[in-house]
């Protein structure tokens, strides 16, 4: 199969990200990663930049072993020569030089004939080669550049010691089949192509940055560049991992292989997003937080039967955690039973489905439910099973000027009636507490009283434990709910619950409790 290298330039085109500025050392394990990830080339910086960017290349160059290092370089003496500096003792250094080739950086930016560029072009390549095994050269905005005139710069810069001829798309402008036209163009139209590798370079300012390098390695380049999550100049490169993960899973189409190690990948994309700042989205293609999950309860049910269904590659290649099935609004019923059933809890089928039912009311309220929801939800409906007053109302009056007033009405389950009563307290809760003294007939010391929350954000679950004493015994109550005060009401019921269910010889039925494991 034909292979097809991977340079990265992460730590250089990727460094060019507004707000991301990474030191020396950070530069040398990422490179060292980039390194375990089976990366070809690493472009470690542009040495003449700044004194610290050719500290930095240099300490990259010394501490890779197996890939080839570059720096960047403009077609000037000077650049070059910082390059050659900041390499000089690295394992396997190579050099990058560039210089616009389009007529619009021709006018505009370097203010330069076609022949000039031609002289300039050949004349670095030559000093670069002098110095370096591997000179690759690029014609930068070569995708707004005449075809004719690439070709013309690649007969200049081939005899004069290139060895890999990399034409950008510099703006993100092509299309995928533009840009594939023009390596074919090329490869038919100059002499001495062959002795080159053609490499491709794409930046994403439509969207189009992954396509384009895939539309190239099509065309027969046999290197492609890009950054780890796609960071870089404006709209970033092309994202090295959907590259990858493309020619991997699509190897029928593409027929080349990269010899990446690919499990190395959600590594390597943790490290770079931490490093510099930049968060990767959670949609983001191979390396997103939802890139394998599955929240709809159709796909849940698809992937619970066969994997194959919704995921046509599997998180365990790139190195990720397994598949996520998230619940949420769009859950079914075979998602619901496998992650009581993932957590511990036996239940009969009658139990699941009236949980089920809760839990579709939950996720009206609430956007992701997470374990500790479920395991509330399962210890509530067991409460409910030891219940002799029910919960039914709890309606406050509160304001700053009057005194908190509750209103309750429970459903007594023995007497099968539902009971009205009104009660005012030193604050909301004490209130609601004394409401349901009245309701229950039922007098109990409240020793304890302890709010928390159970998830996380301001729809999260909150929930209440209390303490209640009656005639020396103690019990102790929990209610959950979104709104901390019905939290409250239920947990104070919960415990009356409790005692009334102790008096009358009725023993709660803990043995029958479904235990999370
Ligand atoms: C497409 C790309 O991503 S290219 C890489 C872009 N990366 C960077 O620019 C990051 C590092 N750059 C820097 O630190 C600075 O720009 C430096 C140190 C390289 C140069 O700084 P300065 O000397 O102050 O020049 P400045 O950046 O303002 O302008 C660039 C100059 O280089 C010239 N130039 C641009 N590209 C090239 C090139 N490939 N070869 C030769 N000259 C070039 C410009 O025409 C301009 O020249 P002028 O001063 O005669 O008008
Ligand atoms: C230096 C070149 C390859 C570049 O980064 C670009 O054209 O985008």
């Amino acid at each position: 199969m034909r292979k097809v290298q991977f340079f990265d330039t992460t730590l250089r085109d990727g460094e060019q990200s507004p707000g991301v500025n990474l030191s020396a050392e950070e530069k040398v394990a990422i490179a060292l990663q980039l390194e375990r990830l089976g990366i070809h080339v690493i472009e470690a910086g542009f040495a003449a930049s700044s004194p610290g960017d050719l500290d930095a290349v240099r300490r990259v160059g010394e501490a890779v072993t197996h890939s080839t290092v570059v720096s960047l370089a403009r077609a000037v003496p000077g650049d070059i020569e910082k390059a050659r500096e900041a390499l000089k003792n690295a394992a396997s250094p190579g050099i990058h030089v560039f210089l616009a080739t389009s007529p619009i950086h021709r006018k505009y930016k370097l203010n330069m004939t076609r022949e000039e560029v031609l002289e300039q072009a050949e004349a670095a390549v030559r000093l670069a080669r002098k110095y370096f095994d591997r000179v690759e050269f690029s014609m930068e905005d070569g995708g707004r550049t005449e075809k004719e005139f690439l070709c013309q710069v690649a007969e200049r810069v081939i005899p004069a010691g290139a060895d890999v001829l990399n034409i950008p798309d510099t703006v993100g402008y092509l299309t995928p089949e533009e840009y594939g036209d023009i390596f074919r163009y090329m490869k038919q139209h100059v002499t001495g192509i062959e002795k080159v590798k053609l490499s491709a370079h794409c930046h994403d300012d439509l969207g189009m940055a992954v396509a384009n390098s895939l539309a190239a390695i099509e065309a027969g380049v046999e290197q492609v560049e890009g950054t780890i999550n796609g960071i870089g100049e404006r709209a970033g490169n092309a994202a090295l991992e959907e590259v990858a993960m493309a020619l991997a899973t699509r190897e029928d189409h593409y027929q080349v292989s990269t010899g990446l190690n690919l499990k190395e990948i959600a590594k390597t994309s943790r490290m770079v997003s931490k490093m510099t700042g930049m968060l990767v989205p959670g949609n983001k293609a191979v390396v997103g937080a939802n890139a394998f999950a599955h929240e709809s309860g159709i796909h849940q049910d698809g992937m619970l039967k066969n994997s194959s269904t919704y995921e046509i590659m599997q998180p365990e290649t790139i190195g990720q955690e397994a598949t996520r099935l998230v619940l949420g609004k769009h859950s079914g019923r075979h998602a619901f039973r496998d992650k009581l059933k993932s957590m511990g809890y036996q239940l009969t089928d009658e139990q699941t489905d009236q949980l089920f039912g809760r839990f579709k009311e939950l996720t009206d309220r609430k956007k992701e439910v997470e374990d500790e929801d479920i395991a509330s939800l399962v210890e509530e409906k067991w409460a409910e099973e030891t219940e002799i007053y029910h919960l039914e109302t709890v309606q406050l009056t509160y304001g700053n000027q009057s005194v908190p007033t509750a209103f309750i009405r429970v459903y007594d389950v023995r007497n099968q009636q539902f009971l009205d009563e009104a009660a005012c307290g030193n604050g909301s809760v004490d209130a609601i507490f004394q409401a349901i003294d009245r309701v229950t007939g039922e007098k109990a010391k409240l020793v304890d009283f302890k709010i928390a929350s159970v998830t996380h954000g301001t729809d999260a679950l909150g929930e209440v434990y209390v303490k209640l004493e009656q005639d020396g015994a103690t019990v102790q109550g929990r209610g959950v709910s979104t709104d901390i005060l019905e939290a409250s009401a239920r947990a104070y019921i919960h415990g009356i619950n409790r005692i009334v269910a102790r008096r009358d010889g009725r023993a709660a039925r803990s043995a029958e409790v479904p235990v999370g494991s």
